[in-house]
């Protein structure tokens, strides 16, 4: 067991030295922290320095180099090293996917093109952000990470798809963060860069890779809680790892979520600030929905459910290392950091939770039913189940018969016709495609009328809290 009395003892000290040093005005929060690392410690055995903390910026927080420039202030207001997560620049993720369906196409100077084109994306970025020695060292490794990209290209290949995609699309999250890197040094702050691929270790499900947990998290100790420990202040990826073979993978669109929550489980810090465009978590997506109110405070319980079924602006796998930790996780808008955002935790109180909805577009609704009448009950149930899991397909939604199982799935138009041609062998299939999954937790007769106004109901399940209607 790591934590002795001494090193309760050695933490008290810093933390009155903290206070010795600081203004007058900053007293208070400190002795806030004080408090929390005592109970901290005794609840869980704490590692580290527990008043760290780990920001996640993704892609939209950093679109362009006068928005990079304007999250300096929120990082250099920390008084301890922070761990910053970051995702690749605005949308250059699905610049990306472009480029690596072009190579699989066999279109691979299309692929290149499209590459260099990014490359000065990237250029002019720097140029805009950096002065004149610090842009030279930054062109310099953008080009040794293009180089990989071009690699990367070069080798696609249609037949194993999902490796091609991670080797290329895993390089916007390395080369954002190099501006980014590029930019804090010169501003003179301690930062370290880490390439998440030295790590986080993972199989080799590649496009949503699962993780090592024991390996990764002795890694992450060794090099980021070492380097924190010392004082630095860390700049790493999201959403990006390696399998044992030391090949790039990923963890599944918006993945850096996730990865900013594994990393403060491994490092046992202090909580999660995750820097959005929005003033905190909402009702709904304000990009779908009018008249959304922002929640103050959300239960752990509440957002694992809105992630999985779609709400954008959490990966569904982020909210288990926290709750298992017991970190809170605070979403906070990068426009305007004076906003109080929203906080998640295990406890919530004194909150009346208004309709909670998420509106998932493009499913697929399949029908599956028995050719010889056979009931679909335990046995034909694990079967395709097992079948599902196979081909790596996530089911939202199933509602079973007698002879017929109906699952409500994301239209992965590749994994589906390998399922259908498996399933047909025993099974009639039919499928309902461009279907819409709503989801609302909290519901209320007036506002499922209201959303389910004029559409085509095809699936229907409530329980006390959750109303799920697939529609078109
Ligand atoms: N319940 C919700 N509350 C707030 N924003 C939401 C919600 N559901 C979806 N969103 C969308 O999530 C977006 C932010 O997530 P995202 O675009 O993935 O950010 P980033 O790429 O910066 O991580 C918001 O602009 C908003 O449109
Ligand atoms: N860049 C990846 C990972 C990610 O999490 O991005 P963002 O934080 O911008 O959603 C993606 O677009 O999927």
């Amino acid at each position: 067991m790591e934590l002795a009395p001494y090193r309760m003892v050695l933490t008290f000290m810093a933390a009155n030295l903290t206070i010795a040093t600081l203004p007058a005005h900053f007293g208070y929060k400190v002795l806030e922290h004080q408090h929390h690392l005592v109970t901290k410690q005794i609840s869980h055995y704490f590692y580290y320095f527990y008043s760290m903390r780990v920001f996640k910026f993704g892609g939209a927080s950093i679109a362009t180099p006068e928005k990079m420039e304007a999250l300096l202030p929120i990082i250099s207001n920390e008084h301890e090293p922070v761990l910053l997560v970051v995702s690749a620049l605005g949308k250059s993720t699905n610049a990306l996917e472009k480029i690596v369906n072009a190579a699989c196409a066999g279109n691979k100077n299309e692929a290149i093109h499209l590459a260099e084109q990014l490359e000065l994306e990237h250029l002019d970025y720097a140029r805009a952000l950096l002065d004149e020695t610090h842009f030279i060292k930054a062109a310099d490794a953008l080009h040794t990470y293009f180089n990989e990209l071009k690699r990367g290209i070069k080798l696609a290949d249609s037949s194993r798809y999902d490796f091609s995609y991670d080797q290329v699309v895993c390089l916007g999250e390395i080369c954002s963060t190099l501006l980014l890197h590029f930019y804090l040094v010169q501003k003179g702050l301690p930062f370290d860069w880490v390439d998440a691929r030295t790590v986080i270790r993972t199989d080799d499900t590649y496009r949503d890779a699962g993780v090592d947990w024991n390996y990764s998290k002795q890694q992450v100790q060794a090099v980021i809680g070492r380097k924190m420990k010392a004082g630095r202040s860390i700049l790493t990826q999201g959403f990006i790892g390696a399998t044992i073979n030391g090949d790039s993978v990923t963890l599944g669109r918006e993945g850096s979520d996730y990865t900013a929550a594994m990393l403060a489980a491994m490092l046992q810090l202090e909580s999660v600030t995750i820097w959005k465009d929005v003033e905190g978590f909402l009702n709904a997506d304000p990009k779908m929905f009018s008249n959304t109110v922002k929640i103050e405070a959300l239960s752990y319980n509440e957002v694992i459910e809105m992630a999985f079924y779609g709400a954008q602006i959490i990966h569904p796998k982020t909210i288990k290392p926290l709750q298992n930790n017991n970190i809170p996780l605070y979403v906070k808008c990068f426009l305007d950091p004076s906003l109080s955002g929203t906080t998640i935790q295990a406890e919530v109180t004194g909150i009346n939770y208004p309709p909670l909805i998420v509106l998932k577009h493009d499913q697929v609704l399949l029908q599956v039913t028995s050719r010889d009448f056979s009931f679909i009950t335990e046995d034909n149930l694990s079967r395709l189940y097992a079948l599902f899991h196979a081909k790596k397909i996530k089911v939202n939604l199933i509602q079973n018969a007698a002879i017929s199982f109906v699952a409500c799935i994301d239209n992965r138009a590749d994994k589906i016709k390998d399922l259908t041609e498996e399933l047909n062998k025993d099974y009639k299939v039919l499928s309902n495609e461009n279907v819409s999954l709503l989801t609302i937790r909290h519901y209320t007769p007036e506002v499922v009328e209201q959303l389910t106004a004029n559409k085509q109901i095809l699936l229907k399940q409530e329980t006390r809290k959750t109303l799920q209607v697939v529609m078109k």
